[in-house]
Formats: C-alpha cells, sequence, structure tokens
C-alpha cells in the first residue's frame, strides 16, 4: 500500500497522521478514547478550510481573502470535544445559537494545513482536522500529501467478459487502481471500441442515482442513455469514476442534500461544508483511456471541465452533448449547474 492510501486509511479510521511539521486526526473520525491519550489535557487547536470558518462568522477575523486558506481556531476551556464536532457539523448552522466566541489563530505551515485539509477530503471525511501536539509514526510530507489527494497514475488489476442486460453487444469490465491513494475504479468497453475515437462518457459515481434512482439528479439516466448510444455506434467506453458527490464523497454529498432540504442549492451546499463546488479532476480518467490505449474520444458530457481536463492530459476530446430531459425534482438542479458551474446545453 503506498503512503498515500495509509494515510488516508487512518484518517477515516480516526488515527492520527504526520505531515510536514503537524501531526493531524479528523474531527469526524477521532473518539475520545483517542484524544484522551494523544491530548489528554484538551490543547489541541482546530483547522478548518477557509470556507467553513466563513460559515461560522469567521471572515472578519481572517487576514487572507482566499478563502481556500486553512484557518486554525484556538482551543478554549468550553470548546471539548462534543461541542468541537457539532462546530464542525454544517447541519448546525441553522440552530439559533452556535458556539462562540471563537478565535483565530496562526498556522505555522499554512501549506502543509491545506495539504491535510485536501487528504481529509479526498477521504471522503469533513475537512476538519484536530492539530495533535504529539508524533506519529506515518508521516507525509506536503508534496505526498498532495499527489495522494490528487491520483493521476493506475494500473490495470484485472479484466473479464460482463454481459449486460441493457446491451445486446458483449461487454468487457476492466478494474483499474490508483497508485497513489489506492482507490479503485472501472472501464466498462462495450463492443470493440477502437479505430476512430470511440464514444465515451466519464461517469462520476452517484450511488443514489445509479442505484436507487433518486430523481434529484439526473445521473442514472445518462448512465443508461450512454450505454445505449455506445451499443447503437458499435462500440464505447464509459468510465466509472469514484468522484461521489463531484468528489466530496457518499457521506459529504448525503450532508449537502441535507443542506439543500433547508433550502441551499447544490453549490451552496458544498460550500457550506468546506468543499468547492466541484473537488473532480480528470487527470485519473486521462491515465485510465491511457492504459487503454485510447488517445482520442467523443465525449458525451456536458460539462466543460470534463473537456479541458482530458485536454490538459493530452487526450483529444470532442464533445458530444448528452442532455435528458429533466424531471419536477432536478429541474432546479441541472439549472443551478447551468448558471453556477457552466455546464452546456
Ligand atoms: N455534491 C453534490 N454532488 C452531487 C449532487 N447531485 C449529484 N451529485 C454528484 O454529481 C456527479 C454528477 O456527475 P456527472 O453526471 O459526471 O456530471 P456533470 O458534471 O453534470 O457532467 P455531465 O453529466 O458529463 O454533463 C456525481 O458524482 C453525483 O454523485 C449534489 O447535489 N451535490
Ligand atoms: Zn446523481
Amino acid at each position: 500500500m503506498s503512503k498515500g492510501a495509509e494515510a488516508i486509511a487512518a484518517l477515516r479510521a480516526g488515527r492520527a497522521v504526520g505531515i510536514g511539521a503537524m501531526t493531524v486526526a479528523a474531527v469526524e473520525t477521532a473518539t475520545d478514547d483517542f484524544l484522551g491519550l494523544l491530548d489528554p489535557n484538551g490543547r489541541a487547536a482546530l483547522v478548518l478550510s477557509g470556507a467553513r470558518a466563513a460559515a461560522l462568522g469567521l471572515a472578519n477575523q481572517r487576514d487572507s481573502a482566499s478563502s481556500r486558506e486553512p484557518v486554525l481556531i484556538e482551543r478554549a476551556p468550553w470548546l471539548d470535544a462534543a461541542t468541537v464536532r457539532g462546530l464542525v457539523d454544517a447541519g448546525r448552522d441553522f440552530d439559533r445559537f452556535g458556539p462562540g466566541p471563537l478565535q483565530t489563530g496562526t498556522l505555522e505551515d499554512p501549506g502543509a494545513a491545506q495539504a491535510a485539509l485536501a487528504l481529509a477530503r479526498r477521504a471522503g471525511l469533513m475537512p476538519a482536522l484536530w492539530l495533535l501536539g504529539a508524533d506519529t509514526a506515518l508521516r507525509l510530507s506536503q508534496d505526498e500529501a498532495l499527489a495522494a489527494a490528487r491520483p493521476a497514475q493506475v494500473t490495470i488489476a484485472a479484466r473479464a467478459i460482463l454481459p449486460v442486460d441493457t446491451l445486446d453487444i458483449a461487454a468487457q469490465v476492466v478494474a483499474m487502481r490508483a497508485e497513489e491513494d489506492g482507490s479503485e475504479h472501472v472501464a466498462l468497453l462495450v463492443g470493440a471500441p477502437g479505430g476512430r475515437a470511440p464514444l465515451t462518457r466519464l461517469h462520476s459515481e452517484c450511488l443514489t442515482g445509479d442505484v436507487f434512482g433518486s430523481l434529484k439528479c439526473d445521473c442514472g439516466p445518462q448512465l443508461k442513455a450512454a450505454l445505449r448510444l455506445m451499443a447503437e455506434d458499435g462500440g464505447g467506453i464509459l468510465l466509472y469514476l469514484r468522484q461521489e458527490g463531484r468528489g466530496i464523497g457518499l457521506a459529504n454529498k448525503i450532508r449537502a442534500y441535507a443542506l439543500q432540504d433547508r433550502g441551499l442549492d447544490t453549490v451552496e451546499a458544498n460550500q457550506r461544508l468546506g468543499f468547492a463546488d466541484d473537488e473532480r479532476d480528470y487527470a485519473l480518467a486521462a491515465a485510465m483511456l491511457r492504459a487503454l490505449g485510447i488517445s482520442e474520444v467523443r465525449l458525451l458530457t456536458n460539462n466543460p471541465a470534463k473537456l479541458a481536463g482530458l485536454e490538459a492530459q493530452g487526450i483529444a476530446a470532442e464533445r458530444v452533448a448528452h442532455r435528458l430531459p429533466a424531471n419536477p425534482h432536478n429541474a432546479h438542479y441541472l439549472a443551478v449547474k447551468a448558471a453556477k458551474s457552466g455546464h452546456l446545453d
């Protein structure tokens, strides 16, 4: 297992990770017992994303204009572990009185803090960390942490034939593993793509839409339509990218949905949780295509970032529009993506 994969697993398991000279653990997963051992006097400060600090009303205490800059929150005697967990949970922002007053402080190494938050985001956790005074055996450089948060190299792990109920031509499934973080991604080869630029879809994982048929988004219909169009075209490539929730992870997507239940739109909800509106990049998708020997695609998408992301990695991509009819539950979501995220018609 790579060091990056180990660090992500450690954060998910509530254990400590060293990044640069700092030692952190995720607020979401670190238990009281663990904190009792590594921070017996309750002195550990907190590291939050800039966006989250702004949502907590701390913008006036910050000297940086960038909402991506991480923020250190000093520990106070009243700020116990349970209060901290409530503080970082955006669902509580609608409570009448939030905890406070909070005091921001100076981060010794903002770059390492940024890398640590990036790793927590990649782990699918809330971007909120305890800053521990203890040392730890698992320590990454800032660059190692950033590489694990943005994997860009894959190896093929296995491939097999896969009969699919909606396809009347043969398909092959290829499992790949990202070297930097150990995550698994899948390519479905429909028919025998090859020769000219194959019809291709980069599909970001959406458990709720792909499996349950959620009407909040258009993922399920887009997935089915893409496979049908590929079969009609004689072949194609579907990359199933494990970028649940535009890269924020399943639990965070459900948190974003809860905020949408309270009136925020899809972009505002991500930001309130301390994420960019879209945390995805497509370097890994390009690496998957390269591993399949593909350097040119016709891409089924309305998202210009997917085209630009592949082009930046040297994969020539021509757009094929992929718009499906809206329903009463996803019409607003699709309109917000067009207005705020630059999605094309
Ligand atoms: N954070 C967040 N993610 C969402 C929400 N609704 C859907 N998603 C995720 O958005 C992604 C949608 O992916 P794609 O279908 O590839 O989306 P796209 O960026 O619209 O691009 P194209 O469909 O190619 O035009 C999936 O990972 C979904 O889980 C939401 O409200 N919040
Ligand atoms: Zn979806």
